[in-house]
């Protein structure tokens, strides 16, 4: 039978494939607990476990049983927790003032976790949305999103989460400067060991939804958040992005959402070579998640083949609302 190719039959691929020891050997890329930054929902009250209707298999928790999902978390040996707050709708203002309330819900989750002595970073989100009645990220005035007056309120937030005891902020808000400004205003406040994880590539997403009703902020939103978060058919403008808050002191840089932004990974990390994140969000996680309840898809299959993804297109870890679970299948091996 003539080759049907040059190469063949030297070449034969299918060789590394033929056993599971073989694969493994030839294995590029390799995920690992150590990847893994898990996303938690604060509420208020007392022994709260509350599911999120759209995010099979995410509950919102009060802050007594934060403490206790961190510590499930640290001893699997995920690295990092972020925490996002179910903020009620009486405590939501145009101005925002929630968001440096010293008490504000992930504050207290903070400190909760602090003081039970447990092993974990913690992160949090320098952004105005669940703080918002107008559900923007930044502060509202005759309809505009304002970068700079916005910036006030991001440094009053951002200091507040580092006095909670805060390892990583995420400035998610995609304000101009926010990343300088609130580099410098650590620094001026002695927080100079806080590092930031920068929402840099943040895109204007329909795959935001599920998250919006989890955080309670689906109903406040007035428009869209396109005159700050990018435009999807935009890669240059990332790095442009990305770059920027690099210099302007982003210890660590994200690109949001995840899958269908695998390139942007990829460019981040080879032409800017900062440790990269990518954070697979609500949607994506509910698409699976819905999938495998109709019995379309295998869960976890897919579960561990999306994560897989991640760390191929050069990602240095992922945040997903599916760390517990793939720590834990991680760890039966
Ligand atoms: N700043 C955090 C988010 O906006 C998360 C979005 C999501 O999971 O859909
Ligand atoms: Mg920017």
């Amino acid at each position: 039978m003539p080759a049907p190719f040059a190469p063949y039959p030297l070449s034969r691929p299918r060789r590394l494939r033929r056993t599971p020891w073989m694969r493994n050997l030839v294995q590029e890329t390799t995920l690992s607990v150590s990847d893994l930054i898990w996303p938690l929902f604060v509420r208020e009250g007392q022994n709260e476990l509350e599911p999120v209707a759209s995010m099979p298999g995410v509950a919102r928790r009060s802050v007594d049983l934060i403490p206790d999902a961190a510590a499930e978390a640290a001893a699997l040996g995920i690295p990092v927790i972020a925490l996002f707050p179910y903020t009620e709708p009486a405590r939501k203002s145009p101005g925002c003032e929630e968001a440096w309330n010293p008490e504000n819900l992930v504050n207290q989750a903070t400190r909760a976790v602090r003081a039970a002595g447990i092993e974990i970073g913690i992160m949090l989100d320098v952004a105005l949305d669940p703080y918002n009645s107008l559900g923007h990220d930044g502060i509202v005035r005759d309809g505009v999103v304002l970068n700079d007056e916005s910036l006030i309120g991001l440094e009053k937030q951002a200091l507040a989460h580092a006095e909670a005891g805060a390892d990583i902020l995420g400035p998610s808000d995609m304000m101009d400067g926010r990343i300088a400004h609130l580099r410098r205003a650590l620094e001026r406040e002695g927080y100079q060991d806080t590092a930031i994880m920068s929402y840099a590539a943040k895109y204007a997403s329909a795959f935001y939804g599920p998250f919006r009703d989890a955080v309670g902020a689906s109903g406040a939103l007035v428009g869209d958040k396109k005159t700050y978060q990018m435009d999807p058919a935009n890669s240059d403008e990332a790095l442009r992005e990305v770059a920027q808050d690099i210099a302007e002191g982003a210890d660590m840089v994200m690109v949001k959402p995840g899958m269908p932004y695998l390139d942007i990974c990829t460019r981040v990390k080879r032409e800017l070579g900062a440790p990269t994140y990518a954070y697979q969000v609500s949607g994506e996680y509910a698409m699976i998640q819905a999938a495998a309840q109709n019995g379309w898809i295998d869960g976890d299959k897919a579960m561990m083949e999306s994560l897989a993804g991640f760390k191929r297109a050069g990602c240095d870890g992922i945040l997903s609302y599916f760390s517990l679970d793939v720590a834990k299948r991680l760890k039966a091996g």
